[in-house]
Order: structure tokens, then sequence, then C-alpha cells
């Protein structure tokens, strides 16, 4: 899907790279923070010790429980509306992704797609984070489809990563830098 022509990166805007446990968002959000020169948003970071420790024990986060991690990473969004950043956050829930929607600023979400034998392996090999694979399944009953969304960019992310930077370039039309 392109969206460039609707997309206009000489003003704030908010990349959201989403997707399930291990589908790339931290690495894809990074070097896309670094090659656009903005700043990076990992939204791990705005978890209570209290989620990341229920969520270590194997158990998937409740909407309820999901509820002040949102609305953490909203109020830190919507602090500053003048520069461009890139977010890694799962976004799962279709209510969740439209309280982005509100921001003020331009919102993009790019949704990374692997399927769950890919991730698996990937989450078995990442090192010193809490969320365990065996939460994988729930993380896909909790998706809510982005199909019908049209700011959302939908992404074969079984790649290497320099090859889905350059989808995202592509569909965004943005400058090579
Ligand atoms: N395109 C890719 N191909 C292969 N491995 C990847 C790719 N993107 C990320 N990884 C690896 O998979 C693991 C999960 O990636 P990560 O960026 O932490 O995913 P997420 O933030 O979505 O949970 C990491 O070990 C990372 O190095
Ligand atoms: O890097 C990851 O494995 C995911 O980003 C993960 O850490 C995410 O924060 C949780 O999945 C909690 O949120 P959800 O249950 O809403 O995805």
């Amino acid at each position: 899907m392109t969206i460039g022509h609707n997309f206009d990166e000489s003003q704030p805007f908010v990349l959201i790279v989403m997707g399930v446990s291990g589908c790339g968002k931290t690495t894809i959000a990074k070097l896309l923070s670094e090659k656009l020169s903005i700043e990076f948003v990992e939204a791990d970071d705005f978890h209570s010790q209290q989620s990341k420790d229920h969520m270590a024990k194997g158990l998937p986060l409740t909407d309820e429980m999901r509820e002040p991690w949102i609305k953490a990473l909203v109020s830190y969004l919507s602090q500053d509306n003048k520069t461009s950043k890139v977010l890694a956050y799962s976004g799962l829930r279709k209510k969740h992704r439209a309280r982005f929607r509100r921001l003020g600023m331009p919102c993009i979400f790019i949704h990374l797609v692997v399927d769950q034998e890919e991730l698996q392996q990937r989450i078995n090999q990442r090192e010193n984070h809490f969320m365990p694979s065996s939460l994988l399944a729930s993380q896909f009953a909790a998706l809510d489809s982005t199909s019908t969304e049209t700011d959302v960019i939908e992404i074969d992310a079984a790649k290497l990563p320099q090859n889905i930077i350059a989808e995202i370039y592509t569909a965004l039309d943005l400058r090579p830098r």
C-alpha cells in the first residue's frame, strides 16, 4: 500500500511501528529514527513493573491493564507536537490505535506482519526481554485487523531489516537521506 501522497514529512509526524511480539518493532523503529534523525520512543519503557512481571510469568495483559500504559504513552507524546517521533508499540487493539490518531499530529502506522513460526524463533533468540514466546498465541488473539484502516501500511516483515526500511520509504514516499 502506498500512502505517500497523503504524507508530508516537512511537518511534525508520529510513525508508529506496530505488530505482535517479535515482529521487529524495536529494530525497525530504531533504524527509522536514525535514518530520519528523529526521536525513538519505546513503548515497553512505559509499562509498570507489575505489568512486566505479569507478562514475564506468561500471562497476557488485559485491556484494563493496558489502560494506564496507553495513557502514559499518549500523555508523553502529547507533551510535544513540534518534533517528529517514531514509536515502537504493539498497537494490537483498534480502540487504542484510535487514541493515537487524536494526538493532533499526523500519525501513520506501519504494521510489521510475520508468521508465528518465525516469531517463535526470533523471541526465543532474543535476550534480556520480559516477553516469553508462550504469549504469542494471545498476541494474535488480541490483534484487531488493520486491513480497513487507511493510515496503516502493512509490510511483510519476514525479510532483512534494510529491505523493510526500503519498503517503508517507498510506501511513504520519503526522501532518501
Ligand atoms: N527483519 C528481521 N529479520 C530477522 N530477525 C529480526 C528482524 N527484525 C528483528 N529481528 C530480531 O528478532 C528479535 C525481535 O525483534 P524486536 O525488534 O525486539 O521485535 P519487537 O520489538 O517487535 O518485539 C530480535 O532479536 C531482533 O534482533
Ligand atoms: O517487544 C515485545 O515483545 C512487545 O512489544 C511487548 O513487549 C509488548 O509491550 C507487550 O506485548 C505488551 O503489550 P500488548 O499485550 O498490548 O502487545
